[in-house]
């Protein structure tokens, strides 16, 4: 016992803490040993970088050195990424050069995929299919039960990603069917709805931008896509920069990161400025704590309150309908939020006009302009505020409860379940971070 508590029992602990913070590398796994192979074959140069399973974030990449600010992460030769082009040079080229209309260069990538996968030890790009995830927590693979558990607008754009997604599945079946002369199997059974939506979330989750001049055989969309396997184990961290291009000289896709990484770390790279429901829209996870984050009142909720809140206004304010157009008219009934760093300004203004009183109803165009137009509509606007911020609160708890319950009685959505429970939970402590800024605004102005 005692060993432990002198300067050596101190340095063990922090190195297993240490230890336990880090990944666990994975790079001695057959299924990585064949990938790296794989790619050396097409010229890409081993480095410090290794896969490794980290406890918060997943599946990713480790660094065995110290990188320092503006070194090369990865350089991955072109010959390792599939593009339209890698699509264009299989046996499906001819098919969709033939086709009319021409197919989006999405539809051809994700045939791609679902051919290869099909091939299965035929396939040349075999080991990095091998290393692909099986299943996605994009909103198009999550039950209708936990898509409306999603906050606002969120759900609505998770409605329409599933929309699209289908859409795209049925306009692109009788493509699919003309591939028949390629397969002994029949082309409904290879290329079915859920074979296309494992397909389109590796797509969208997993390309790096990479613009390809426009091809005739090809629709209108944006060529921009490039599978880049190895480097897309990358995560996302918002706190990060990096420099991420093709390198046209050495015909290279090179990552540089403009932050320093400790070594054994994990390296990540940043997808953009993403807040948590773009990202948990378009790569179906949230990242903690967040930046870029806010909590949306949404366009519905403000339209309830002519209902709801409204009884927090004076109810004989006969100007709140013209209130509410004015605020329809000039565009501040979206986009009101509130952040870490309190209310947006956009929240506050909306609020200040619907707070006016009806001898101040003139001076609406100064309200939207910002300007203080009397200490009582000030008080009333952050009194609003507060009690908006309180019933958010009120309402992600409730979210929260009816998730833990779910996740008690539904063991088969119980990873969906806590990927929408880990969203509200951010919402929260942003909710309780700005129910602190407006408690201590409403104490500095009485
Ligand atoms: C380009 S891949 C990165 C590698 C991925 N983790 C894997 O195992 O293949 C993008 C996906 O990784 C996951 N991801 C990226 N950053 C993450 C993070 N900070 N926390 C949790 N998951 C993350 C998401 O599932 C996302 O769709």
């Amino acid at each position: 016992m005692k060993k432990n508590r002198g300067r050596t029992g101190r340095k063990r602990r922090r190195k297993h803490l240490q230890s336990f913070m880090n990944g666990v590398d994975c790079s001695h796994k057959l299924e990585y040993i064949k990938l790296k192979k794989w790619l050396k074959d097409r010229g890409f140069e081993d480095n410090d970088i290794r896969p490794a399973e980290f406890w918060d974030t997943g599946r990713g990449l480790m660094t065995t050195k110290a990188l320092q600010a503006g070194e090369l992460v990865i350089s991955l030769p072109e010959k390792c990424l599939l593009t339209t082009g890698t699509v264009l040079s299989s046996c499906l080229g001819e098919y969709i050069t033939k086709w009319k209309p021409p197919v989006s260069p999405l539809i051809a990538l994700c045939t791609f995929l679902i051919a290869e996968k099909h091939a299965g030890e035929q396939s040349l790009w075999k080991p990095y299919l091998d290393v692909l995830p099986k299943t996605y927590t994009c909103p198009v693979c999550l039950e209708e039960d936990v898509v409306s558990l999603l906050p606002e607008p969120l759900r609505k754009k998770a409605q329409e990603q599933r929309t699209m997604v289908h859409e795209l599945y049925v306009s692109s079946k009788a493509f699919f069917s003309s591939l028949q002369p390629l397969f002994a199997e029949n082309t409904e059974t290879i290329f079915n709805y859920s074979a296309l939506e494992w397909a389109w979330c590796t797509v969208n989750t997993r390309t790096v931008y990479m613009k390809h001049s426009q091809r005739e055989c090809f629709s209108l969309e944006p060529d921009v896509y490039a599978l880049a396997p190895y480097l897309d184990l990358l995560n996302h961290s918002p706190n990060v920069q990096v420099k991420a291009a093709f390198n046209e000289q050495i015909r290279s896709y090179e990552i540089r990161t403009d932050s320093q990484c400790k070594k054994y770390e994990e390296v990540f790279i940043c997808y953009g400025p993403h807040d948590n429901q773009r990202l948990l829209l378009e790569y179906g996870f949230v990242a903690v704590d967040n930046p870029h984050s806010s909590v949306y009142v949404s366009s519905g909720w403000i339209c309830r309150l002519k209902d709801t809140l409204l009884r927090y206004f004076s109810p004989l304010d006969n100007q709140k309908n013209a209130k509410l157009s004015i605020l329809k008219n000039h565009d501040f009934l979206e986009n009101l939020t509130f952040g870490w760093d309190g209310p947006s300004w956009r929240l506050l203004t909306a609020l200040k006009l619907l707070n006016l009183g009806e001898d101040e109803f003139n001076c609406w165009k100064r309200a939207l302009l910002g300007d203080v137009i009397s200490a009582t509509n000030e008080e009333q606007t952050l009194n609003v505020t507060e009690k908006i911020c309180l019933f958010l609160i009120e309402e992600t708890q409730h979210v929260l409860l009816q998730i833990y319950r779910l996740k008690r009685d539904k063991e088969n959505l119980k990873n969906h379940l806590t990927l929408v429970e880990a969203l509200r939970l951010e919402d929260l402590k942003i909710l309780q971070k700005s129910a602190e800024i407006l408690c201590n605004l409403k104490m500095a102005t009485t």
